[in-house]
């Protein structure tokens, strides 16, 4: 999808995907930051900016890597070499790479206590109704922790999710050794630059795909229609609109709102295109400068941020934070890290999250949350509805 290859006589076969900083690939072509390299001084996104300008960035060379969901977190950012991603190998060859035996498996919090999370947001949302800066969106998640009997293999992983030709798969490095890395197979484009053109492409308001054609093209049709989604995924796109205006002098949703899928999901996308005022302006920027959007976080945004760390039980790292690259002319692509584990060593923990809005149905979300873990769990050799543990609704 949204990637497009570097193009520099610095470009170097790239044959072991462990030697990686960072890789992306969509369906046509992918990129990866390879050795030497090193990290970015690590910071707040406030300071990204002086910190990029500091570290410069020569011709063939990409910074890649993660900003994390919070502001004023440390980003994960690495300079290296520009290379073409490794070689996806063939769904036969994906699947038979070996997976470690998953030993457990942990909803924290319970699809219950998630669900008493997402009443407990509602109620927020309906008291402050009418108040200047009411709540009016907010997206909640939970997580699944994994332990496996030997180390998870992000490669292997990495193989399986690249198969979907509706994502985008990325793999990048961690603070705190090689074997702890972010990974995940995004289906949502927060910006990408080329030159003077920027796209974006936001996502919210989701169905669970289904096996049964007849139901999956029922589940598109009630997303495609339901009046909820339609309002949840309309807050993310004037968010867009309203932060990028000022960097732009076109703006436009040329097709409007649709229907867009993965494997696994069913969501409503909005492509959002403009040319830049500044073509100068790196992609980094403006991607730290839209994140994190109402499809991730909420309306409005810094108190929503606030209301997830009340809700949630655990900081979300990197976790609905923005993954990508961002090469020496600014040029770059960067995603929403969802659909995202965090693995080291023998443990993974997924994420997932729902838009809460008026009118959302608390255990319809712990629901949403169950299937978007499908196309992880899947990958790692498990149930897709393993996620769905401690759902109960109604026949
Ligand atoms: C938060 C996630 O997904 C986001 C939330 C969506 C929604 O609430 O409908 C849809 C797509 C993503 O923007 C996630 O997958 O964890």
């Amino acid at each position: 999808m949204n990637i497009r290859p570097h193009e520099s006589d610095a470009i170097q076969p790239v044959t072991r995907p462990e030697n990686c900083l960072f890789s992306f690939r969509g369906p046509r072509a992918g990129i990866a930051g390879c050795g030497p390299a090193r990290m970015l001084p690590r910071g707040a996104v406030a300071t990204l900016d002086s910190r990029l300008a500091a570290a410069g960035l020569g011709d063939g060379m990409v910074i890649g890597g993660a900003l994390p969901f919070e502001r004023e977190a440390e980003d994960c950012l690495w300079q290296a070499v520009a290379c073409p991603a490794p070689p996806l190998p063939a769904q036969a060859q994906a699947q038979a790479q070996p997976l470690p035996t998953i030993r457990s498996l942990q909803p924290q919090p319970s699809a219950g206590d998630y669900a008493a999370a997402v009443a407990r947001a509602l109620r927020i949302i309906e008291d402050e109704t009418g108040r200047p800066d009411a709540l009016a969106k907010i997206v909640l998640s939970r997580t699944l922790a994994l332990e496996a009997d030997a180390p998870i293999p992000a490669p292997a992983v990495m193989a399986r999710l690249a198969q979907d030709p509706d994502v985008t798969t990325y793999h990048t490095r961690l603070p705190g050794g090689p074997d702890h890395a972010l990974i995940g197979a995004t289906p949502e484009l927060l910006l990408r630059k080329s030159g003077g053109r920027i796209v974006s492409h936001p996502l919210a308001g989701s169905a669970p795909r289904s096996t049964d054609p007849a139901a999956d093209h029922a589940a598109a049709k009630g997303l495609s229609q339901s009046d909820k989604d339609r309002r949840e995924h309309r807050f993310v796109v004037e968010y867009i609109l309203d932060i990028l205006a000022p960097h732009c002098t076109e703006l436009a949703c040329p097709e409007g709102t649709g229907l867009t899928h993965t494997r696994s999901m069913w969501h409503l996308g909005t492509r959002i295109t403009g040319r830049l005022r500044d073509a100068a302006v790196p992609s980094i920027l403006l991607a730290a400068a839209l994140h994190p959007t109402p499809a991730v976080c909420g309306v409005p945004a810094t108190r929503a941020a606030r209301i997830i760390g009340e809700l949630e039980p655990r900081p979300r790292g990197f976790y609905a934070g923005a993954v990508g690259w961002n090469d020496a002319q600014g040029d770059g692509a960067w995603f929403v890290a969802i659909r995202s584990a965090e693995i080291s060593g023998n443990h993974a923990r997924l994420h997932a999250g729902a838009g809460i809005v008026r009118g959302s149905d608390p255990m319809e979300e712990a629901a949403e949350t169950g299937a978007k873990f499908g196309a992880l769990l899947a990958a790692l050799g498990l149930p897709r509805d393993a996620g769905m543990a401690g759902v109960t609704l109604p026949a």
